[in-house]
């Protein structure tokens, strides 16, 4: 059985396309006759390959992300529920397990658990959604957090944000916004806004108020709980999927926050979590 891999690296990141040019060589080398491998369009103009859009290889076993946490959400949100090994040659790279020397052996030993099994055992992180009441859209997933902010962020950009809980009043403050983030994304913009570090297998969400007048003490729901976000008192308002995806409002609105459909499946050896805390510093 033939063993379909997708291989994204960072943009404009020269160590990233040399690594998935030795990824590709080396797995078409040893497992030539059981592996297909691709690189994204950018990849294959930097190493002189043909290369296939990123939104094209969600049909694959697994598709390997080489550089940071952006370049991770990118796939995610281009291929969604398709297994990711995520190899770290970000800045931070914290949703990324994988170091560059171990990049090739992990790889390798996917492609031969894919060959093994008929799906990759991998580890599951939700994602989020919003939509609108009485609104024609529905956001991007987002795996990190979804924001629901004012016209901007910082002086004079605030909104009246109310937050209601299973149809019950959390806060309703003037505030730059409120974020509901994931155990993935608890340590992003949530840690920034003073929210909780969660464990990713922790089943759970964080509801997090951005520079609230009248504050609240971040709150941890269960994923299921009906999340309702409220904006008044400004012309405009925003709510952002993974700090890329954007819907503009018009206040007064009501924006519904809950879990997306499709999970992401990370794949191939996972770290310690506590241990990558220091990621953070
Ligand atoms: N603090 C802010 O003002 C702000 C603004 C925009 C985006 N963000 C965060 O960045 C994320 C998007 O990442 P990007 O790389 O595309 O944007 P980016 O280029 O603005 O990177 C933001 C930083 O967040 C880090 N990061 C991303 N996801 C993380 C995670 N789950 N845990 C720990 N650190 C993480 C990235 O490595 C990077 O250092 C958004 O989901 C949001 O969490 C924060
Ligand atoms: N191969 C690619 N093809 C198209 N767009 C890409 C590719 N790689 C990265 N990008 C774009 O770059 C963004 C991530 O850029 P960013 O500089 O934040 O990378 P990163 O992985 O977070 O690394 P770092 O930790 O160094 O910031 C993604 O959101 C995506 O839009």
């Amino acid at each position: 059985m033939e063993v379909a891999v997708g291989l994204v690296a960072q943009r404009d990141n020269e160590r990233a396309q040399a690594l998935a040019r030795e990824i590709k060589t080396t797995l078409e080398e040893v497992q030539s006759a059981s592996v297909d491998i691709v690189v994204d369009e950018l990849t294959g103009e930097a190493i002189d390959d043909a290369g296939v859009s990123v939104d094209r290889m969600h049909d694959r076993d697994f598709v390997v992300s080489i550089g940071g946490d952006g370049t991770l959400l990118f796939v995610a949100r281009e291929v969604g529920p398709t297994p990711i090994l995520g190899v770290n040659l970000g800045e931070v790279g914290f949703l990324n397990a994988v170091s560059p020397a171990d990049a090739v052996d992990a790889v390798t030993d996917l492609v031969t658990a894919a060959t093994e099994a008929d799906s990759l055992e991998g580890r599951t992180l939700s994602r989020l959604t919003a939509t609108e009441a009485d609104g024609d859209w529905e956001l991007e997933p987002a795996l990190n957090e979804i924001v629901i902010h004012g016209p901007r962020r910082g002086h004079g950009g605030g909104a009246t944000i109310d937050v209601r809980v299973d149809g019950r009043r959390y806060v309703e403050s003037h505030a730059d916004g409120v974020l509901v983030a994931t155990p993935t994304g608890s340590t992003a913009y949530n840690l920034s806004e003073g929210g909780p570090i969660v464990q990713p297998s922790t089943d759970a969400l964080v509801v997090t108020q951005m520079a609230a007048a009248d504050a609240m003490p971040p709150l941890v729901v269960d994923p299921e709980t009906p999340l309702e976000v409220t904006v008044s008192g400004a012309e405009t308002a925003y709510v952002i999927s993974d700090g890329r995806n954007r819907q503009r409002l018009e206040p007064p609105v009501t924006v519904t926050v809950s879990l997306a459909n499709d999970p992401i499946t990370l794949v191939g050896p996972q770290g310690s979590f506590v241990d990558g805390l220091e990621k953070l510093e």
